[in-house]
């Protein structure tokens, strides 16, 4: 079994959800959202790294969170930048396996198992995602022109997003020399013609956005923790 490391993104400002500090530590059932999204990365004992990548400010808060949490021994701190795509530069500089796992810290349902699948993907392809069907009618607006998109062939990008490293760093390093801007890593990976294999995920893989979003996750926590006190 080949063995990856993951760069977690936790360097996000949270404007959306507008709590007053970063949505990482907002709480979902006890324990911060950070740590819920860290816990399949520190029991999967395929991902030998975790590379937090955090806000060079909150470096102080982290590393105290994570020591209340014991888990500083697979994690790695490393500074973000201003957008996104900067964050998984910086992160990527650090990574020492061979493959690699980006994900949203905002994204706190991923499961181990769920890890392994993707990991078994990118073996083959290099290039795998996590994505689920549309489920509503898309409109594409230009203007006043409005457009409905085929649902049939629409699917919602999640993270993470599984590579090669030797590709996710070229396709970073592209988008950077022709200041190419993607909203996800795979896009990049896209731009330099290189197929990305998307893996049918789950819809509780949410990411936390808006305030909205919190009880979803709230919700979607009491929900999995009672199925695994049946289990
Ligand atoms: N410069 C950035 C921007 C985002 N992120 C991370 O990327 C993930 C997805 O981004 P998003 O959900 O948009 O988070 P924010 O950028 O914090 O949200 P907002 O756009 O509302 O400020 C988050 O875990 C966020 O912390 C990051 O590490 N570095
Ligand atoms: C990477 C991503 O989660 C895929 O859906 C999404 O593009 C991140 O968007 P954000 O605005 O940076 O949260």
């Amino acid at each position: 079994m080949i063995t990856y490391s993951a760069v977690v993104l936790a360097a996000g400002q949270g404007k959306r959800m507008n709590a007053g500090k970063n949505k990482q530590f907002l709480m979902i059932g006890k324990d911060p959202l950070i740590i819920h999204t860290l816990n399949p990365f520190m029991n999967d004992s395929s991902c030998k790294e975790i590379i937090l990548v955090i806000q060079k400010n909150e470096q102080e808060q982290f590393k105290h969170l994570l020591q209340s949490y014991q888990l500083l021994s697979k994690v790695i701190l490393i500074d973000g930048g201003k957008e996104r795509q900067d964050s998984v530069y910086q992160g990527l500089k650090a990574v020492t396996q061979d493959f690699v796992m980006i994900h949203d810290g905002a994204r706190p349902f991923i499961t181990v198992k769920e890890l392994q699948q993707l990991l078994n993907r990118t073996e083959l392809t290099h290039a795998a995602i996590f994505a689920v069907p549309v489920t509503d009618t898309i409109k594409k607006v230009s203007g006043k022109k409005l457009e409905t998109l085929d649902r049939s062939v629409l699917w919602a990008a999640q993270t993470p997003q599984a590579f090669s490293l030797p590709l996710i760093k070229k396709a970073h390093q592209h988008a950077l020399d022709n200041h190419f801007l993607g909203t996800d890593d795979a896009s990049l990976v896209e731009e330099i013609g290189h197929a990305v294999e998307i893996v049918e995920g789950s819809y509780h893989n949410m990411k936390l956005t808006t305030p909205e979003d919190l009880k979803r996750a709230e919700a979607i926590w009491v929900e999995t923790t009672k199925n695994e006190v049946k289990e």
